[in-house]
């Protein structure tokens, strides 16, 4: 007899375009969520957005986080017990979402994504990426039940934000090989269509970098598009395989050992470039996921993450620790193979 059964968790709605912001109430009255918000946000965002949200509704309380981090998901908690909220909207990039989802899932309420910016594919996943000490969890959450993608706000932040956004996707075509190599060695449950989606989202975005451009409106429509997609895509999968591999480790190392010093998807666009080319040697992919990221203006070298050289040969040797996910770094790379791809790939 077929025993299998799955359960995807997907948001019921979601919006993306110019000006949505301003219809976080609306999304909230269809929703049926009754009662008082919380907004959770973090200082820019909030100077930003925060009082247009707050606008749309009676009566509301606000809290600010300033990292990602299982203490801040507890100050939310608390929070949202002190205001008696009963849904969450977490406005903002992807720790307030991600803070936001762990929080609003431990107390059994909704919540609503508003990302102030097109920097990441966490907007509609059910996964928050939280650090803790020498490790870094990959935690099952229920997915935000709308998701508020305004794409006038995302054109108007940091350029850097989109690019990062960008990058964060380009590395799915490694996170998707790391994760076909570890069902063939490893026996890892694998989705063909989640694997699939990811690989043709990253797709849809190269396709369409020469609409991705600073000061195009388009651009974060683009963007926010294919970052939905990947959320879906880990959704799918219930993991978020699709979407991090072995570049992911390499990222979540640096924000260990150079806390703050680039953004999570520059860093995994280098990552990718260095796993690629370990995947598939000289002769590989590694020039188009290099010419990719340079296309939309990512960084594609350590200079550009602003890390030293050595920083990045120490994080690509020690990626494999950070938790327990079979990549192409396997048991972990050597300081000599580490140099070797990086210098080769000119990433240092
Ligand atoms: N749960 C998931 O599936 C995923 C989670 N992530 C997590 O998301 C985080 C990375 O996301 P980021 O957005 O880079 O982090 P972030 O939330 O720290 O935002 C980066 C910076 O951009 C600022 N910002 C946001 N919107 C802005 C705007 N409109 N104007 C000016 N400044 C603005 C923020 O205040 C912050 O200083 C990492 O912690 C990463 O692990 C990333 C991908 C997927
Ligand atoms: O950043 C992610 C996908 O883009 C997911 O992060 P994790 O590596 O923590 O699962
Ligand atoms: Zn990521």
């Amino acid at each position: 007899m077929f025993g299998k059964s799955t359960w995807i968790k997907l948001p019921r709605n979601v919006l993306v375009g110019h000006g949505v912001v301003d219809q976080v109430g609306a999304a909230v009255e269809e929703l049926s969520l009754a009662g008082r918000p919380l907004l959770v946000t973090s200082p820019s965002p909030d100077d930003i957005a925060g009082d247009r949200v707050r606008d749309q509704f009676d009566d509301v309380a606000t809290t600010t986080v300033s990292d990602a981090s299982f203490s801040a998901v507890g100050e939310v908690i608390e929070a949202a017990e002190a205001a008696e909220a009963t849904f969450l909207v977490a406005l903002g990039g992807g720790k307030p979402i991600d803070i936001s989802k762990m929080a609003a899932d431990e107390l059994g309420l909704g919540f609503v994504s508003v990302p102030t910016a097109a920097s990441h594919d966490g907007i509609v996943s059910g996964r928050s990426s939280i650090p803790e000490g020498d490790t870094r969890h990959s935690v099952a959450a229920d997915p935000p039940l709308a998701v508020i993608a305004d794409t006038e706000l995302m054109a108007n932040a940091p350029w850097e934000l989109t690019t990062a956004g960008c990058a964060d996707i380009i590395s799915n075509y490694t996170a998707v090989k790391d994760w076909r190599l570890a069902r063939r060695l490893k026996n890892v449950e694998y989705s063909e269509y989640a694997g699939a989606l990811s690989e043709m989202t990253a797709e849809m975005l190269v396709d369409n970098a020469g609409s991705i451009k600073q000061g195009l409106e388009e651009s974060a429509w683009i963007v926010s598009k294919a970052l939905v997609s990947s959320g879906v895509a880990m959704s799918i999968a219930d993991s978020s395989r699709p979407a991090s591999g072995a570049e992911h480790l390499f990222s979540h190392q640096l924000d260990r050992i150079a806390p703050g010093e680039a953004l999570h998807g520059h860093q995994v666009g280098v990552g990718s470039i260095m796993t690629e080319y370990l995947h598939t040697g000289e002769k590989g992919a590694w020039r188009d996921i290099r010419d990719a990221l340079r296309a939309i203006g990512a960084p594609t070298t350590a200079a550009g993450l602003g890390i030293d050289d050595e920083t990045v040969v120490q994080a690509l040797t020690t990626a494999h620790e950070i938790r327990d996910r079979y990549t192409i770094l396997a048991g972990g790379v050597s300081e000599e193979a580490a140099r070797e791809v990086a210098s080769f790939t000119g990433v240092v």
